[in-house]
């Protein structure tokens, strides 16, 4: 368990672990302060530091290397601390006066120039407690900070982006001449920790002692957010609306005469708020007491599935909230309570009744509010990508990516981030005024002008809009609102886990080969599940959006278009846009190839030979018919080089003045599919390259060779519970989280496993090329070796010189040489001890013929001995 969590978790040991076990750091942190120094600078010209919270000792090796000699270095930490050359550590709380005293004893009359802190405290529970318990002990090492460092000095702290993470950076700046949040490259992504650096500090005479108290500088927060719609507590029933897995901590404790944690009250409330989401997010239960209340519980609307949400709010989901507000929409619009739609059919009556409006006119104002609305819509689109694109390179500039999971994230002027919590309020807000609009949420308008302006624009719009199209508009924003915010949740997970970008692109490649058909079918643009898809895809897409739009709105196409095309206008269809088809086309080569050939055979044929041939005339008019063909046909694509090689041709249709519109004739001929083509030859080089490699696809496999299965098998098999699931309407991530989960389980034999194990075995056991290289040259020289040998053999039995057997016994040699392995055998080496009469000895001994080496005893029994184990080890081989 623990070695599976090291790979993947927090614990995964990268390369700065792998680094700091090379170069003798206790900690991986220890390459953060390395970074952190590297960027500011402090610790070089430093005389004096102080390592709060410092255990195991990584920060205070990177100040003992490099602070200067002789500098004060003293570390304190709740757990011992090995030594460490030139420090000094003691343990101790650091938030206690116990820490404090310590510290006022090593130090003596010293000031300090940096203060360090990078303390984590040891919870490891919720998140948001962690987050909590980590701003205080920040605040207490500030504490200790301010009292022992020098005018000018530098603090240096570890901030984890909470809710608080604003007011510390609050509380520094008045503190200290410059402060920067930075998050140093070893500090992983997936941290929420950040560091904050504090140089110059002012070394005021007094401090205010609130500026220290966690519980004045934390509870500001709530305090200075404006009370209502935007407060912190807005913002956590909020999110335990659309986010209800994470409960929000109340860190403001309890409101005024509010002592109890469960809290009821009736439906009506609910109904009435204003701020129906707030009461939704903060009470337990609701209940239908009172006689109206009674009343709506018998209504149709009010489903046995509603009545049970309101009995306990608090284990509700995101779906059973949607249900609610659904309900409440539904029956405010039955109450009448909605006065903007009431108002709406108000007028709507009364221009019937007074105004005998002609079918015309009626006609003309029906176009106009479609076109009033789709420029609204444009506009929402146009302002939500240019939303999502100034994120992305903010996020981009700054290298940053924010917590995963917390959704807490706070607006940071010093990181120029915006308040985008994963289900933040704003979003929602900004979502719900970008679908519609509903008219809870669009009460809370913020101070833009422009918003303003455009809500207004919007409210207008609502009031020409008919009930039911407000009801339904309704529907869809609450849908779209937790779509959008979905989202923008896979938007940033996108940004910050490049795993998941590939894990989205390779789905994407998937369902493209999967259901070429339905993207086929979808080639009119109308890519529902591209919208759906969040992450980097979609922000790009955005992008292109915005970009094309901002070029010109009118036509997004436009951009696409080769520069010929604006003289060869494309054919359009009935309303005015482009046709697919004719995009499809450009891509087309065989124009092209047409095109060629027809030039050659002009060429060919505009030889003198043929000059007197009749019919070629002909065939040239009809190469000219061919060409008017072609030229339409490009004119279809408006493909450059498609048209340039047909005004290479002589032709008369090659003149500039066949650019005019030439009228499309509708084509019934099936066109090549480029696409298609394409789309096949990617299918193939994954069929290539991934081929048979999995269990399920070697079982498939076996089960169709050996007959076990038929097509009609397979096909039946596509059948699956899974298989006919309608996709229409669904919400993103619940169609996301479908997808990973929610398929058949293809069987697997064991036999299918055995022969992939196989497979593996034997690409395992292929000799590595060089090993083969070696051996092809080896039998390469040997043929060689042969070869010669051969023909020295012929050679000799030609010769008359000699005998019969001395031929004989010459050829017998040289096949000996020929199949020899090459090397000449290598003469013994005659080993001679040098001891007794040959102890000391210079030149040949006695009785030694050829070559020798004078040994000494040792070494040769030392060779004997060997040989005995090598023996030995070859007996114990031999079965
Ligand atoms: C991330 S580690 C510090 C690593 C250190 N900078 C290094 O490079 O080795 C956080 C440390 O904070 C310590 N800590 C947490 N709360 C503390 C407290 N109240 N007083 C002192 N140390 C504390 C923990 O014991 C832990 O060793």
């Amino acid at each position: 368990m623990g070695k599976a969590q090291k790979k993947t978790g927090k614990g995964r040991l990268d390369k700065y672990y792998k680094l700091a076990k090379e170069q003798g750091y206790r900690a991986r942190s220890a390459f953060k302060l390395i970074q952190l120094n590297k960027k500011y600078s402090f610790l070089e010209s430093a005389r004096c530091c102080i390592d709060l919270c410092a255990a195991p000792g990584g920060w205070l090796q990177v100040a003992s290397k490099t602070m200067p000699a002789n500098s004060l270095i003293v570390g304190v930490d709740l757990v011992a601390i090995k030594p460490i050359p030139r420090v000094s550590t003691f343990a101790a709380d650091i938030t206690t006066t116990h820490c404090r005293n310590l510290l006022r004893g090593e130090l003596k009359d010293w000031k300090a120039d940096v203060v360090l802190h990078d303390g984590a405290p040891n919870v490891g529970t919720a998140w948001v407690q962690d987050a909590y318990s980590q701003s205080e002990l920040v605040l207490m090492s500030l504490k200790l900070a301010v009292e022992f460092l020098t005018k000018g000095g530098t603090f240096v702290t570890k901030v984890f982006r909470s809710v608080d993470y604003n007011n510390l950076i609050w509380v520094f700046n008045q503190l200290f001449g410059k402060v920067e949040a930075t998050k140093p490259p070893s500090s992983r992504n997936v941290s929420a920790e950040i560091f904050v650096v504090c140089r110059d500090f002012h070394a005021p005479k007094t401090i205010d002692p609130k500026f220290l108290d966690p519980k004045h500088v934390f509870k500001d927060l709530a305090a200075s957010a404006p009370t209502g719609d935007k407060g912190s507590n807005a913002n956590n029933v909020q999110a335990n609306v659309f986010q209800p897995e994470k409960k929000r901590r109340r860190r403001d404790g309890y409101g005024d005469g509010d002592y109890t944690l469960f809290k009821a009250v009736g439906v009506a409330d609910f109904v009435r708020a204003d701020d129906a989401i707030a009461v939704l997010g903060s009470v337990n239960r609701m209940a239908f007491e009172t006689e109206e209340e009674k009343e709506w519980a018998a209504l149709d609307i009010t489903t046995t599935d509603v009545k049970a949400n309101f009995d306990d709010l608090k284990v509700l989901g995101k779906g059973d909230f949607k249900t609610l507000l659904k309900w409440r929409t539904a029956l405010r619009e039955e109450l009448g309570l909605d006065v903007k739609t009431k108002h709406a059919d108000e007028l709507t009556e009364v221009v019937e009744i007074t105004q005998d409006v002609d079918e015309d006119e009626q006609i003309q104002q029906e176009l106009e509010r479609l076109n009033a609305e789709a420029s609204a819509r444009t506009k929402r689109e146009r302002r939500r990508a240019n939303e999502v694109k100034q994120r992305t390179i903010q996020r981009m500039q700054l290298q940053m990516t924010a917590p995963l999971d917390i959704g807490l994230e706070q607006t940071d002027p010093t990181l120029a981030l915006g308040s985008e919590d994963v289900f933040d309020l704003g979003d929602a807000e900004r979502g719900l005024r970008k679908k519609g609009g509903v008219s809870d949420f669009a009460d809370r308008d913020d101070d833009e002008s422009d918003e303003e302006a455009e809500s207004e624009e919007e409210s207008e719009e609502e009031e020409v809009l008919d009930t039911d199209e407000e009801r339904e508009r309704k529907t869809q924003a609450l849908e779209g609102d937790l779509d959008g915010l979905y989202d923008a949740y896979r938007e940033r997970l996108a940004e910050r886990d490049a795993k998941f970008k590939v894990k989205e692109a390779r789905q994407k490649n998937k369902e493209r080969e999967e259901w070429r058909g339905i993207q086929e079918a979808k080639s009119d643009g109308s890519d529902d599940e591209g919208d759906e898809e969040g992450g980097w895809d979609e922000m790009q897409k955005a992008k292109t959006r915005n970009d094309d739009s901002s070029s010109d709105d009118s036509d997004s196409d436009e951009g696409e278009v080769p520069k010929v095309s604006r003289k060869r206008p494309r054919p359009v269809e009935g309303d005015g846009k482009p046709s697919k088809k004719v995009r499809l086309l450009t891509k087309l080569e065989e124009p092209k190839t047409v095109s060629r050939t027809s030039r050659a055979t002009d060429v060919w044929f505009s030889q003198d030979l043929f000059a007197d041939i009749d019919g070629l005339s002909e065939e040239g008019e009809e190469g000219d018919e061919d060409s008017e063909d072609e030229d339409t046909e490009s004119q279809f694509g408006g493909d450059e080089e498609v048209s340039s090689s047909s005004k290479g041709r002589v032709s008369p249709l090659s003149d500039e003045d066949d650019f005019e519109v030439v009228p499309q004739e509708p084509d019934d001929t099936e066109m090549w599919d480029v696409e298609g083509e394409n789309e096949d030859e990617a299918k193939q080089n994954h069929i290539r390259k991934h081929g048979l490699l999995t269990a399920e696809a070697v079982t498939l496999a076996q089960q169709l060779v050996n007959r076990q299965k038929t097509k009609t098998d397979l096909i039946n098999d596509g059948f699956t519970r899974y298989s006919l699931n309608s996709k229409d309407d669904l919400p993103s991530w619940f169609l996301d989280d479908e997808s990973k989960h929610y398929m058949a389980n293809i069987p697997i034999t064991k036999e299918a496993v055995s022969a992939l194990r196989a497979k593996q075995r034997a690409l395992d056991a292929r000799p590595i090329k060089k090993v083969a290289e070696a051996k092809a040259r080896k039998k390469f020289k040997a043929a060689q070796r042969l070869e010669k040998a051969m023909k020295k053999a012929e050679g000799v039995t030609q010769t008359d010189d000699m005998t019969e057997r001395e031929k004989a016994q010459q050829v017998e040699k040289l096949m000996r040489k020929g199949l020899s392995k090459g090397k000449k055998d290598k003469k013994e080496v005659k080993l001679v001890v040098a001891k007794g009469a040959n102890r000391g000895l210079k030149g040949r001994p006695k009785g030694v013929k050829g070559r020798y080496t004078m040994v000494d005893s040792r070494m040769k029994k030392e060779l004997r001995a060997k040989r005995r184990k090598e023996k030995e080890i070859k007996k114990r081989k031999r079965p």
